[in-house]
């Protein structure tokens, strides 16, 4: 296990791709854009420059880990020489599955695909390759570089060979696991997704300003920040996307807040917009 592949670079693949060369993996990062791709590094340059600055780490610790980054937007050079692959693409399903089944084409056989996805089910991305066994999700916690959590849920096919390596390749990144069976949501999206939602609704019913609902979680129930700044730090879309899936999966009770729509529809998406419950 020396070659991990991270595909999308946005706000998880980067932090996923910044822990994985930090840990001594060779990393090739994947985008469709360029772009992403050139900001994706250097946020990782610039959060390795922190964690010098709060000395939790060396500058050679910074410099192997940037020469152990690659970054391409060629698919088949992605996975050419990969052990294990991550998806963080957008939580849209139909656009996993597409990327699972290329990857399980162009990847050698003995090669473990894992999506980081928020709710989605590993067993349905996985029944469209041919090997469901490998198949795998490892939900990863934004900023990555922080949160020590990476959530593993097996798929119905997954093999417990495929849930061991996984185990070692999370504990490599220096994140503690839970082991998950598969339902919407697992545990912590669930979780998130009831708070941050009913957050959501008592500001529309003029329960409390946002501040102060979330001043209140925080100092009241100890939470590091309050669930509508949270929502904002996960993206709004992101949020939005992950609600409407556990509403169709879970009935009712997810229906997602009219506000949340309201602001995604608006182009507030949070904090990557500059505006989300709060201004940025
Ligand atoms: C259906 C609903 C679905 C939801 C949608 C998707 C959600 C998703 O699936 C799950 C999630 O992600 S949910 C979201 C889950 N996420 C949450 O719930 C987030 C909760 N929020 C937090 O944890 C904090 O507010 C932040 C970390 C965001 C900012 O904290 P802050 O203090 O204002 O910021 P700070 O100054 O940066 O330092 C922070 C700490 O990091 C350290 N550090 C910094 N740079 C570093 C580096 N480069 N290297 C190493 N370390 C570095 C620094 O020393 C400090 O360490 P300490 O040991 O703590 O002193
Ligand atoms: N946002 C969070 O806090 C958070 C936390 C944990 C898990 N997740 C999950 O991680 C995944 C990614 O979320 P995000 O917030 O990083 O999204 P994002 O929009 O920040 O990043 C998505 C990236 O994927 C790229 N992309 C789009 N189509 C692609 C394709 N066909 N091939 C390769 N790259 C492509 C985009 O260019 C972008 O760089 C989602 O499944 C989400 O539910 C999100």
């Amino acid at each position: 296990m020396k070659h991990i592949t991270v595909i999308g670079s946005g706000l998880m693949g980067t932090g996923i791709a910044h822990v994985s060369a930090q840990a001594g993996y060779q990393v090739t990062l994947y985008d469709i854009n360029e772009e992403q791709l050139q900001c994706a590094r250097q946020t990782i340059e610039k959060n390795l420059d922190k964690g010098i600055e709060i000395k939790k780490i060396s500058e050679e610790v910074k410099w192997r880990a940037l020469s152990n980054l690659h970054l391409t937007t060629d698919l088949s050079e992605a996975v050419q020489h990969t052990d294990f692959v991550i998806e963080a693409v957008p939580e849209i399903l139909e656009l996993k599955i597409d990327i699972f089944k290329k990857l399980d084409k162009l990847c050698r056989e003995s090669v473990i695909l894992a999506t980081n996805t928020s709710t989605m089910s590993p067993t349905e991305i996985g029944a469209a390759t041919n090997r469901p066994h490998r198949t795998i999700a490892m939900h990863f916690f934004n900023p990555v570089y922080k949160m020590k959590l990476v959530e593993i849920i097996k798929g119905l096919e997954t093999s417990d060979k495929t849930l061991e390596v996984t185990k070692q390749v999370a504990k490599k990144m220096g994140k503690e696991t839970v082991t998950v069976n598969e339902f919407p949501g697992f545990v912590t999206s669930r979780m998130n997704c009831v708070i941050g939602n009913e957050a959501m609704n008592m500001l529309s019913e003029g329960v409390a300003s946002a501040e102060d609902i979330d001043k209140a979680i925080k100092l009241g129930l100890n939470h590091p920040m309050g669930p509508l700044e949270l929502a904002d730090l996960v993206g709004l879309d992101t949020r939005l996307k992950n609600m409407k899936y556990l509403h169709k999966t879970l009935g009712e009770k997810y229906r997602p807040s009219p506000i949340l729509t309201k602001y995604v529809k608006a182009g507030r998406l949070g904090s990557k917009s500059g505006q989300g419950f709060y201004n940025y």
